[in-house]
């Protein structure tokens, strides 16, 4: 029976996380689908880390390894940074290959030009994990955009800062701890600076931007604060008012020109972001016919990133099933 042979870039939190999930749900794919789905290559960096692996799977540290796997149909990039991921599935495109991304950071520099590469080549980019982990917010966003004119977005879009953020507030922990948990959970990112600098939350911001205005904000006008000077202090005396440190990131349009900020705002209870806690994020959208509504779920992790991507695949392959049908 003929297989759908995908590679991983990254065997990291979020690669682990495909590959357990392509493992557990293989059934469900393979009924949905019409095909097995094997992954038959990783990339990884450091060759002599120990690793879980079916000993038939090829691994390697060379990414012109992978391209070079006969018949290879899906790459899922889980690897760190702008480059080399953006050059990896550039070159992937031009092989005709599908590929679906978690990463972020590459993916609102480069996500135009990768879009446009997989339109010249007739190849899928799909990047739903790249924002809010598993909450369904590009897929939402694509299909409101059909019609509705988006107004505003607002959000929680950092899993680490708002599991750090709830933490201290509820078990009074530090700063410190709270992102040593995180850590330890996988929430946070290699560099956890860009967690709790706002960096990460910028990069989906800028993502969501292009996506739900087709353009985004001059990088450098917008207003980006982290979490890092929030005392414990000032958490508990909050609480103790009934408020809420939540860091939000927010994008609207003013007089024709494109606004946002993300930052950490102090709000109270009738705000819609307010219940939203630990490593939920949450995403409020305000379209002109739908009217205001939240997406809310969770924003980081292993099985939640994993999610994303695994039902990026399967979307991808229907829509080539059902257009395969269509022309027989
Ligand atoms: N963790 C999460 O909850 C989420 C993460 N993301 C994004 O997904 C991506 C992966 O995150 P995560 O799994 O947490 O990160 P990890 O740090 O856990 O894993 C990164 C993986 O990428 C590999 N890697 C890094 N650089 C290279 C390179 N240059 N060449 C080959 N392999 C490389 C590492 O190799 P080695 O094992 O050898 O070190 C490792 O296997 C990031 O872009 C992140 O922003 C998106 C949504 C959620
Ligand atoms: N480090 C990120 C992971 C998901 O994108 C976060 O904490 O939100």
């Amino acid at each position: 029976m003929a297989k759908i042979k995908a590679a991983l870039l990254g065997y990291g939190t979020v690669g682990q996380g495909v590959y357990t999930a392509l493992k557990t749900h293989r059934q469900r794919l393979k009924g949905l689908l019409g095909e097995e789905v094997e992954i038959v290559g990783v990339l990884i960096k450091d060759p002599h880390k120990r690793r879980d692996i079916d000993s038939n799977i090829f691994i390697t540290t060379e990414f012109k390894d992978i391209l070079k796997i006969p018949g290879l149909q899906v790459i899922f990039e889980a690897i760190v940074g702008e480059e080399p991921g953006y050059t990896y599935l550039r070159r992937a495109i031009e092989k005709g290959i599908q590929v679906i991304t978690a990463n972020k950071v590459m993916f609102a520099r480069y996500g135009k030009e990768l879009l446009q590469k997989g339109k010249e080549y007739d190849v899928s980019v799909r990047y739903e994990a790249t924002t809010a982990g598993g909450v369904p917010i590009i897929r939402t966003l694509k299909q409101i955009l059909q019609v509705n004119k988006i107004e505003r977005i607002q959000g929680i879009l950092n899993g680490t800062s708002n599991f750090i953020l709830t933490e201290m507030r509820n078990n009074e922990i530090s700063f410190d701890e709270a992102l040593k948990l995180a850590q330890r959970n996988g929430y946070a990112e290699e560099n956890p600076t860009s967690d709790i600098s706002g960096k990460d939350a910028f990069c989906k911001t800028m993502i969501l931007s292009e996506l739900a205005f087709g353009k985004q904000p001059i990088w450098s006008e917008v207003e980006l604060q982290g979490i890092t000077a929030i005392t414990s202090e000032q958490v508990k005396q909050a609480s103790q008012r009934n408020l809420k440190y939540k860091h939000i990131a927010d994008i609207y349009q003013e007089n024709g020109d494109l606004k946002a900020s993300v930052k950490p705002i102090l709000i109270e209870e009738s705000h819609p972001l307010y219940s939203v806690d630990g490593v939920d994020n949450a995403i409020t959208v305000e379209a002109s016919l739908l009217g205001r509504f939240t997406l809310i779920g969770p924003g980081a992790g292993k099985l939640p990133t994993a999610s994303a991507m695994v039902e990026d695949l399967a979307d991808i392959y229907t829509v080539k099933n059902r257009q395969l049908q269509l022309s027989i």
